[in-house]
């Protein structure tokens, strides 16, 4: 076992962690453009942060990117274009596969390319590009703890309404207000032990309702989910002024290794 597949020095259990970078995703609510992974953030494309940013986990030692089913070869090359630094890249390995036509069955893919040695698997959105190495760390122990599933969340600013919803933008009846303070706005990575994030994406259909993250599919299989601390710097980018957060939190961290 190499240092990478350890947490810790007390971790002596043979864990190795992956994580799995959901890709393929258009980006529709970002407006017209290349796929949303391949976009660049202070000239660099957001995949190639969110490789980085899940690299720089010691417990990470494989990254399976999915790209967009008729864009591996591209995801692969552009990869190679930007390498990981050098010591990253001794104990990171990168693979890429091809995505499917959601995210859950992208991340399904992406499951299933997976060595059998692997026993953590981190879920972690492309989308997400600028998460922090101690939110990542902070799963990865989690699960490596014991967790079967965990996920990183913020409480939220703002009060959230239940609604009927109604199509075209017709007024929409509130029917609850659910207690803010017992919400949480849920991020990536999420970590999972291997074999419950398996049986979630055998057990929940790809068809129907569909779920919008992987601790949802664990929950509905009847497991535990635990929350640890998220961080604001991993927000999702979705809409276009989440680029220029993006950017605006990419020079303040410049400015900061400038000092
Ligand atoms: N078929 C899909 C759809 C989404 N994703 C990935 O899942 C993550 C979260 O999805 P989201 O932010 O919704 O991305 P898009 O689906 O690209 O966005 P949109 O809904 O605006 O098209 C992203 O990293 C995206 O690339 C994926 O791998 N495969
Ligand atoms: C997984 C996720 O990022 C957790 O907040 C979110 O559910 C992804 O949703 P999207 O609609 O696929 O962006």
């Amino acid at each position: 076992m190499s240092a990478a597949d350890r947490a810790d020095s007390t971790d002596t259990r043979p864990v190795r962690t992956a994580a799995v970078i959901p890709a393929a995703g258009r980006g529709v609510r970002l407006g017209p453009g290349a796929p949303k992974a391949l976009r660049a953030l202070n000239g660099t494309p957001m995949l190639v942060h969110a490789v980085r940013a899940m690299a720089a986990s010691r417990a990470v030692s494989l990254v399976v990117v999915v790209a967009p089913s008729d864009g591996a070869t591209e995801v692969r090359r552009l990869l190679d274009a930007h390498p990981l630094a050098e010591s990253v890249a001794e104990k990171t390995e990168v693979v890429v596969v091809p995505g499917g036509q959601t995210r859950q069955e992208s991340v399904r893919l992406g499951l299933a390319a997976l060595p059998e040695d692997v026993t953590v698997v981190l879920v972690h959105d492309a989308a997400r590009p600028l998460v922090p190495v101690d939110v990542v760390d902070a799963v990865a122990g989690a699960v490596r703890a014991g967790a079967p599933a965990v996920v990183p969340a913020l409480p939220l600013a703002d009060t959230v309404k239940q609604v009927e919803p109604r199509p075209g933008g017709e007024p929409e009846p509130v029917v609850g207000t659910p207690e803010r303070a017992r919400l949480r706005a849920v991020q990536t990575p999420q970590g999972f032990d291997r074999a419950t994030l398996v049986e979630a994406h055998e057990r929940v259909e790809l068809a129907g309702e569909g779920a919008t993250d992987d601790a949802g599919m664990v929950e509905r299989i009847g497991r535990d989910v635990v929350v640890v601390p998220g961080h604001e710097e991993a927000f999702k980018v979705t809409r276009p002024l989440d680029l220029v957060l993006a950017e605006a939190v990419l020079a303040r961290r410049r400015a900061n290794d400038g000092f």
